[in-house]
């Protein structure tokens, strides 16, 4: 078993509602740590919208799903919390009262007396391309994020998609990659325009290839590929080499692992008290647009409340012996030390 991190909250994904109730949990002196699927903080906001302006958050007419994000990643800065970014959380187990262990799908192992599901929709999980047997090559040859780029040097990589990804990480590998193809269905990009013109200018320059057109089948033995079949616009078939595939179709939000933590769910959403918004299992949390009770909105705003509510009855279970007095931020010097304003 891999080193044990402790910790006194490890909070399961790194939205907005689970950033924010760092700071309520700092402020009461409680370490977090986050584990998000995604390679970056944000959640939805950063995710689904980061351009679009969203104009409900309290005292803040107008700002950006990503501008949100790193606001509140600013806010959260003195309570120093630890991000585990591209990791899911697979298993939560108790193991005390309370007290649980949470693995993640790369092996890290946490132990903490609380538990805060953040989860938002459930976890962000890559769309698969209708392509026959291709789970045989997943996490082989076929992956659908780059976690290390140098497990792509000198591979011949065969890049799937016409959005952001397809071309950051055409751009990204190309230099490391023994030869790159590009693959689209149509010769139009929904990716950056500047992203689109240095593509088109390794083309021109024959560093890489760009081909039009749909994957329909793959070939190779025992999980390695060594070529994608593909219909071009024209109809014509032909035969792509490639090692490694990286398709590149978007995300979808599946509820994933939270189901089978031994917590009681309701319609995929998991039910919450409203007094700390603590599930079925005390020292287990849900918050954001994770839970539901009766008149629950998907707001972050309100995700924020839950934040703040369920940090108040957290501290009870980390510091059982200590009694935990209201104080204001505007007022209370050891909140302002805590904040490093003073
Ligand atoms: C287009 C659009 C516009 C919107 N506009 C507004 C608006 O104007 N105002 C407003 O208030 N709300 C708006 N919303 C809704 C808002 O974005 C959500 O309410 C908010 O993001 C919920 O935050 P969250 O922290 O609960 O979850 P999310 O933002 O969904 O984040 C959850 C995180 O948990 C991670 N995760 C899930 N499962 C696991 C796991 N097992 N292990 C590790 N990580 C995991 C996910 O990867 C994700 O990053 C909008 C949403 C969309 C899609």
């Amino acid at each position: 078993m891999s080193d044990v991190i402790k910790t006194d909250v490890l909070i399961i994904g790194a939205g907005p509602c689970g950033l924010f109730a760092a700071f309520e949990l700092g402020l009461l002196d409680m370490k977090a740590h986050f584990v998000d699927i995604l390679d970056k903080v944000g959640g939805q906001c950063a995710e689904l919208y980061p351009e679009k302006p969203i104009y409900d958050i309290p005292g803040i007419p107008q700002v950006s799903g990503q501008g949100l994000t790193e606001a509140l990643m600013e806010q959260i800065k003195p309570f120093h919390p630890t991000f585990h970014l591209g990791e899911m959380v697979e298993t939560v187990e108790k193991i005390g009262d309370p007290a649980f262990r949470c693995t993640t799908d790369t092996g890290k192992v946490f132990e903490c007396k609380v538990v805060v599901i953040a989860a938002g929709g459930g976890s962000f999980q890559p769309k698969r391309p209708p392509v026959p047997g291709i789970e045989a090559y997943e996490g082989t040859s076929v992956h659908y994020a780059v976690r290390k780029m140098e497990n792509f040097r000198d591979k011949n990589v065969l890049i799937v998609g016409g959005g952001d990804s397809a071309l950051d990480w055409t751009l990204n590998l190309h230099p490391l990659a023994k030869r790159v193809t590009l693959l689209h269905r149509r010769d139009d990009f929904r990716a950056a325009p500047h992203s689109v013109e240095q593509m088109r200018a390794l083309v021109a320059d024959g560093k890489m290839d760009l081909r039009l057109g749909q994957v329909t089948a793959l070939s190779g033995a025992d999980g390695q590929l060594t070529g994608a079949t593909v219909k071009g616009n024209d109809n014509n078939v032909s035969e792509i080499a490639c090692d490694t595939m990286l398709p590149f179709f978007g995300l979808t939000m599946k509820l994933g692992p939270v189901a089978n933590w031994g917590i009681a769910l309701e319609n995929n959403l998991v039910p919450v008290e409203t007094s700390a918004f603590e599930t079925n299992v005390p020292g287990v949390f849900a918050i954001g647009d994770i839970n539901t009770y009766p008149g629950k909105i998907k707001l972050i705003l309100c995700g924020f409340h839950e934040g703040a509510l369920m940090s108040q009855k957290a501290h009870r279970y980390v510091y059982p012996e200590k009694r935990l007095v209201f104080q204001y931020t505007t007022s209370s010097s050891s909140l302002q030390k805590k904040l490093g304003v003073n």
